[in-house]
């Protein structure tokens, strides 16, 4: 038998993730090592990794260790890295809390797309400041099958491609990566989200995320769908000096996403702790190639 590692699984709107908690960075969690935790049928199974990290002990995060004790190294489901991770950074600040590393209350964290100001509800919600959207003004367009749709490009950190369609069906399967063009737009990829109207300022989508395949929620997607859906609506708020909240309902649950006119993305949902154990290191070993 190998040495035990230490594990949690927790989901946000269930975009699920292994925690491995590595307050020093001694282990060296290898993309594949990362595939092989999230696999859902040899594996513990989940959308992605996120390793907890002291920011003082990562490369990385360094240089926010000042701002942020812990860093949120999040890996995708398939070994890449992504620069930001909304329902990630939720889970993450629920698990400092189950851990009694912080108490309830405002806290921050490091990330690939810099350090976010997150609030812990004692029982409820996270609510984490996204930062600001960008949204080069690219033309660009997402395709399902024979149909294509232009999609409004979104920067949440990690580029999103939101296209609002008739139906959430109209995505068809999601089993593979939704063609985009121009493919200069996005040279490491893309998120794509498929977004249909539910009522005033009420959203719902589909997402296909880049590196996990269709996922039941994504944060950064939800903000990047309410960013789009305000500027769809005439509801910018740096131009109407009136926040813009809109509500997302995603197939896990429901995120409310308010942005403001100075431009900042905040978001709010749950966050949830379902599980711990221990990964036998032998095992892992033999997962990977
Ligand atoms: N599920 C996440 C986004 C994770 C990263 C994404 N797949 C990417 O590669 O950019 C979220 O909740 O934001």
């Amino acid at each position: 038998m190998g040495m035990r590692i230490p594990f949690l699984k927790g989901h946000g709107t269930e975009n699920d993730f292994v925690i491995v908690p590595d307050p020093d960075n001694a282990l060296d969690l290898t993309p594949a090592d990362v595939a092989a935790l999230c696999d859902r049928r040899a594996g513990i199974g989940a959308d992605g990794v996120l390793h907890v990290v002291r920011s003082a002990a990562h490369p990385e995060a360094r240089g926010m260790a000042a701002e942020a004790e812990w860093f949120m190294d999040y890996r995708n489901g398939d070994g890449s890295i992504a620069e930001m991770c909304g329902n990630g950074v939720r889970v993450f600040a629920r698990y400092l809390q189950h851990a009694g590393q912080v108490p309830a209350g405002d806290l921050a964290v490091a990330t690939r797309g810099g350090v976010k100001a997150v609030h812990i509800d004692k029982d409820g919600d996270v609510t984490v400041g996204m930062g600001r959207a960008r949204l080069p003004g690219a033309d660009v367009t997402v395709s399902v099958a024979d149909r294509t749709w232009p999609a409004r490009n979104v920067n949440m950190g990690n580029p999103h491609a939101v296209a609002f369609v008739d139906d959430l069906a109209d995505a068809g399967d999601l089993r593979t990566p939704p063609p985009f063009s121009p493919a200069s737009v996005y040279p490491d990829g893309v998120n794509v989200e498929f977004v249909v109207d539910r009522g005033p300022r009420h959203v719902a989508m589909r997402v296909h995320e880049r590196g996990s395949g269709e996922t039941r929620s994504c944060g950064t997607g939800a903000c990047a769908v309410a960013v789009a859906a305000a500027r769809r609506d005439g509801a910018d708020p740096a131009a109407t000096g009136i926040p813009a909240t809109y509500t997302v309902d995603v197939p896990g649950g429901r995120l409310v996403i308010t942005e403001r006119p100075d431009g900042e993305v905040e978001m709010t949902g749950p966050a949830v702790i379902v599980a711990e154990g221990e990964i036998d290191s032998e095992w892992l070993e033999n997962a990977t190639p």
